[in-house]
């Protein structure tokens, strides 16, 4: 390591307590994302509450409480926003707020400040490598462009952070950094997530995989299903496959492992597995560290429509929580009650549309068991109070619930009506065909279900 790079960190190495001091009520602060939210700068901030006031702090899906958001419950002090809710964040209730937004437009609304100028970044990074760069680890997100903004910019670095090597923006400079401060190299967060091994999500998997074509680019998006399908697919016969997605999870190293990703199909980003950021177990960590089968950048160029739908058969797979009989699909809020966000879910969906071959799949199960016991059909007549469309029924090609696969692209109101009832869970349909009647997208061309 350079002698000059030495000196400066020890210059610029400090206690937590020492580098939040940087923070001056009103200010906004910038946490890293996901699993790259630093907890002891968290931590020491908290402890400032008494001195401070106003201080917005904005994170995405931290795997973790953050200590801000809970210490001051009447946002005297900190108010606490999240671009996308994960389940920590979710926990909070009213502690959180929303800041609605696509991924991939997100660097962009803070380079020109359309955003709240952010004041400081403090990001979880990895220790300094020997050219004096902190690598972001497993968020490339749009830490690159908080770092450009910033006034001051704290790295926490921790030694069990996986060194993401990435195509761009993938690292910030000590040049550029104000404080660091060394953790006690705490544990990688991993996302508890459901196995989903029940008929139901044996179905749908089933329904995706049997469309999927050898040398297709894959995306997963975020949440236990479409981990689930893409473990499926692991199984499968299929070969040849490419990466681009904005989620790396855990079934891409099954994937990789088996055999399946070459990547040597892709029109973009050839033999590479692209991804903004990763979350998943600590098996899914120790792949991507210094892995060159893995490129990380940042979500402007991952998300971008345009180059996803460079490359050809491009497959985007997501998740929703709602699908209504006109195919607009909620997937991040539930009766006012924001889960998550619009994420990558609307650019994914729409660059396999722009993709030669591509295709598009909303997985769902058919129906939600509330928290009350009662059984709700996920396929609704209409979007119900509260809720937030996450893709528009322009957008969408398969639709898939455990009854089968309804391809609504290109479909009238009333063929897409009969379709998607067609895979509402049985018990529904009657009531679904008299809303729909209600709404006169119901013809007598309708099939008798
Ligand atoms: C980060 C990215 O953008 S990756 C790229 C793709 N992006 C997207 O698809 C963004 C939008 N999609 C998502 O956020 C997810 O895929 C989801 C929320 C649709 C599904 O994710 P999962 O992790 O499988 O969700 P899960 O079933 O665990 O439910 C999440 C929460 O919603 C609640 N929920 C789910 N469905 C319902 C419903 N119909 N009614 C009420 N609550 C519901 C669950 O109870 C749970 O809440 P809890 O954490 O308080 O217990
Ligand atoms: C994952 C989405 C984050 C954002 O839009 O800021």
């Amino acid at each position: 390591m350079a002698n000059n790079y030495l000196i400066e960190y020890k210059q610029k190495l400090v206690s937590a307590a020492e580098a939040v001091k940087v923070v001056r009520s009103g200010d906004w602060v910038a946490y890293g994302h996901f699993a790259m939210a630093p907890k002891l700068l968290d931590q020491a901030l908290a402890h400032r509450k008494d001195e401070l006031r106003d201080v917005k702090v904005r994170c995405v899906s931290p795997m973790h409480m953050v200590e801000v958001a809970q210490i001051d419950p009447k946002y005297e002090h900190f108010i606490y926003h999240s671009s996308f809710l994960g389940p920590y964040d979710r926990k909070l209730g009213d502690r959180c707020m929303h800041i609605p937004g696509l991924y991939r437009t997100a660097a962009a609304t803070i380079r020109e400040e359309h955003a709240p100028h952010v004041n400081t970044v403090f990001l979880k990074t990895t220790p300094m490598d020997d050219h004096g760069f902190f690598n972001f680890g497993t968020s490339c997100s749009y830490q690159r462009a908080l770092c450009d903004r910033a006034d001051h910019i704290v790295v926490e670095v921790n030694n069990k952070v996986p060194v993401c090597l990435g195509g761009e923006q993938e690292n910030v400079h000590i040049s550029e950094v104000t404080h660091i401060v060394e953790s006690d190299d705490y544990p990688m967060p991993v996302l508890q997530q459901d196995t989903c091994a029940t008929d139901v999500h044996k179905n749908i998997a089933r329904y995706v995989v049997e469309k999927l074509e050898d040398g297709c680019t894959l995306q997963l998006g975020i949440g236990g299903l479409a981990n689930y399908i893409g473990k499926m697919i692991a199984d499968s016969d299929l070969k040849n496959l490419g990466v681009h997605s904005e989620m790396m999870c855990d079934a891409f190293v099954d994937l990789f492992e088996k055999g399946k990703i070459t990547g040597s199909q892709k029109s973009r980003h050839k033999y590479k597995m692209v991804y903004t950021f990763a979350l998943g177990s600590q098996r899914l960590y120790d792949f991507l560290d210094r892995n060159p089968a893995c490129a990380i950048y940042p979500a402007d160029i991952t998300n971008d429509p345009e180059r996803i739908g460079l490359n050809h058969r491009q497959v985007a797979i997501n998740n929703a929580l709602m699908v209504d009989i006109y195919g607009q699909v909620c997937s991040e809020s539930v009766d006012f009650r924001q889960i998550s966000g619009t994420g990558g879910q609307l650019d994914f969906t729409y660059g396999a549309q722009l993709s030669k071959g591509g295709k598009s799949f909303i997985c769902m199960p058919s129906t939600q068991r509330m928290k009350d016991g009662t059984v709700v059909s996920r396929i609704t007549p209409f979007i119900t109070r509260g809720n937030i469309v996450t893709a528009p029924r322009t957008l969408p090609m398969y639709i898939v619930t455990e009854y089968g696969r309804a391809n609504i692209m290109g479909k009238s109101v009333w063929k897409r009506a009969e379709m998607l009832i067609n895979i509402a869970h049985p018990d529904f349909r009657s009531k679904l065909i008299e809303e729909a009647d209600k709404q006169k997208i119901w013809t007598r061309t309708n099939r008798i279900l």
